[in-house]
């Protein structure tokens, strides 16, 4: 008869998920043991930085994926990284060895004591089989939960479970397919288009959601067809619309008072993909203009039933877009070139201004470069110089949760092999993943790691002032050398000085990966 694990590993090879992310324990062995050839298992020295891996590789092929922590104390390490992959909505699946069930209560070395309430309220469904019989079916379910609610699952095994032989006959089936379709009725269709035809100034606004279920080029089609003025959502982990489209009008601002002033004049705001909203530093005011109204369109329906404001409709975006662009009738105005230039970067004094440095990859990287980008204090600067065209051209920490930018960039590259990876990351972000250079030497991904050195958490002297708390300690982080840093994980690196020096290496081109390292002015974000 077959063992819980041959039963567990065909059903992850027959719904695709055979790359594991993880970091193993003794608990963990039982279910690594005869992998199949077609697994491939992808090493992190923290579980931070497997999270982070997997939740960039989960982004970017948009599918589960699986990742094996050791039990209570390697659950912990991820927790940090997993708030990111949750407000990506990333369908991760956690899957972490428990002690033998006769060993839990005693509390044994490696029990996992209260497993099923470890991870709550990050993930969205945790469970823990009472028996081995039912840890085929649990994993299945595991799997289904994180892709119909898009949010990471956890499930914990007694590592003595794996080897138990089962009669095929007497299991659950776990050969079934689970889908879901959210699309609104005619009705609602009809609604929600004739409101749009019957404002005066609409105005779009794309959520990082957008991006991530490959409805960049709609969500430019439908601006274009409407001819409306279009923001992104704030706090974006991705960008959803070109950000020199000429109607692109910005991210918008992440304080209450802020966005609904810029919003002001557009009596319908029409948000697609994306919570309403992700502010972040709390500067209260009106949540919508004098006059306007929003509607809200999700399929994360969380996420409708917290919003603060405005009307939601929970369906899948694409469907709504498509709906607009065939029950609207164009409103195509100004022709030419749809696209603008990038303003003269300022300059920096005593070293290079953030801006400089993105002006010189946006003249020297391709146009379809990835970039994971974890630099706080440089968000303004990105925006007015980068020049990106492409779904999937950017990802963010969905949480802020420091730590994703070189694992995530790790992921995005083994996810998109056809697609240039770079990662601009600050020096203070860097520390919090930077075991991950490790795992990029050893299985050689070509990803550039451009550190962007200004010697201090940056937007932490930013928040200090904004909160009138200017002279804090703990925000100076100046003399790390990330060159000798990434040679000691194996990574060529080189540390370069001055605008010339810099494009020069950005130009340069590596098989595997390898890190630069620039010294920055301090900017505000
Ligand atoms: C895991 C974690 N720890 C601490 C923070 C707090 N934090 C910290 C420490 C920041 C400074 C990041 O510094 P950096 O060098 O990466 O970038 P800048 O200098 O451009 O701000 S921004 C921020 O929110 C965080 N967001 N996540
Ligand atoms: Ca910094």
């Amino acid at each position: 008869m077959p063992t819980v694990r041959r039963i567990a590993h065909e059903f992850l090879e027959r719904n695709e998920l055979t790359t594991i992310f993880g970091n193993p324990g003794s608990n963990e062995l039982p279910f690594l043991a005869e992998l199949p050839d077609t697994f491939r298992y992808v090493l992190g020295l923290h579980e931070g930085v497997v999270l982070g891996m997997a939740d960039g590789y989960a982004q970017a092929t948009g599918r589960p994926v699986l990742v094996n922590l050791h039990a209570a104390a390697g659950s912990g390490n991820a927790m940090g990284a997993l708030t990111n992959a949750v407000y990506a909505r990333s369908p991760l699946v956690l899957t972490a060895g428990q002690q033998v069930r006769s060993a839990i209560g005693m509390e044994a070395m490696l029990a996992n004591v209260g497993a099923t309430e470890l991870m709550r309220p990050l993930v969205g469904w945790s469970g823990e089989p009472t028996c081995a019989a039912d840890v085929p079916r649990s994993l299945a379910q595991a799997v289904f939960e994180a892709e119909l609610h898009r949010r990471p699952s956890y499930l914990s095994v007694p590592y003595d479970d794996w080897a138990a032989e089962l009669d095929p006959a007497t299991l659950p089936t776990v050969d079934r397919t689970v889908r879901q379709g959210r699309a609104p009725d005619a009705v609602q269709l009809a609604d929600l288009a004739a409101r749009v035809e019957a404002a005066r100034n609409p105005a779009l606004v794309f959520g990082g959601d957008i991006d991530t279920a490959g409805l960049f080029d709609a969500a430019v089609r439908l601006a274009e067809h409407l001819a409306l003025a279009t923001w992104v959502a704030p706090s974006p982990h991705r960008l959803p619309f070109p950000n020199r489209h000429r109607l692109f009008r910005g991210v918008l601002p992440a304080g209450i008072g802020p966005l609904s002033a810029e919003l002001a004049g557009h009596d319908l705001i029409l948000v697609l993909g994306a919570p309403v909203f992700r502010y972040h530093q709390h500067v209260p005011g009106r949540y919508l203009p004098e006059g306007s109204t929003l509607v809200q369109v999700t399929e994360d329906a969380s996420a409708a039933a917290r919003a603060p404001v405005g009307e939601a409709l929970v369906a899948d975006p694409g469907v709504v877009i498509d709906a607009l662009l065939t029950r609207i009738p164009a409103r195509r105005t100004a022709s030419g070139e749809p696209f603008g230039s990038s303003p003269e970067p300022a300059a920096g004094k005593n070293a290079l201004h953030p801006e400089q440095v993105f002006a010189a990859l946006r003249d020297t990287q391709p146009g379809d470069t990835a970039y994971v980008v974890e630099s706080t204090s440089t968000n303004a600067a990105w925006w007015r110089q980068m020049d990106l065209r492409h779904g999937g051209s950017y990802f963010f920490p969905a949480a802020g949760g420091l730590g994703f930018g070189l694992p995530a960039a790790i992921g995005v590259a083994m996810a998109r092999p056809d697609r240039p990876v770079l990662a601009v990351i600050g020096d203070g972000s860097a520390n919090y993943g930077i075991t991950a250079l490790w795992t990029a030497a050893r299985y050689r991904v070509p990803v550039t790691f451009l550190i962007l050195r200004n010697g201090s958490y940056g937007a932490l002297r930013w928040f200090g002032d904004l909160l009138g708390t200017p002279d804090v300690p703990g925000t100076e982080i100046d003399g790390i050398d990330f060159t000798r840093i990434a040679e000691g994980y194996g990574v060529p690196a080189a540390s370069v000085t001055g605008d010339a020096e810099l494009r020069t290496a950005l130009k340069a081109t590596a098989e595997g990966p390898r890190l630069i390292q620039i010294d920055t002015e301090l900017t505000t974000p």
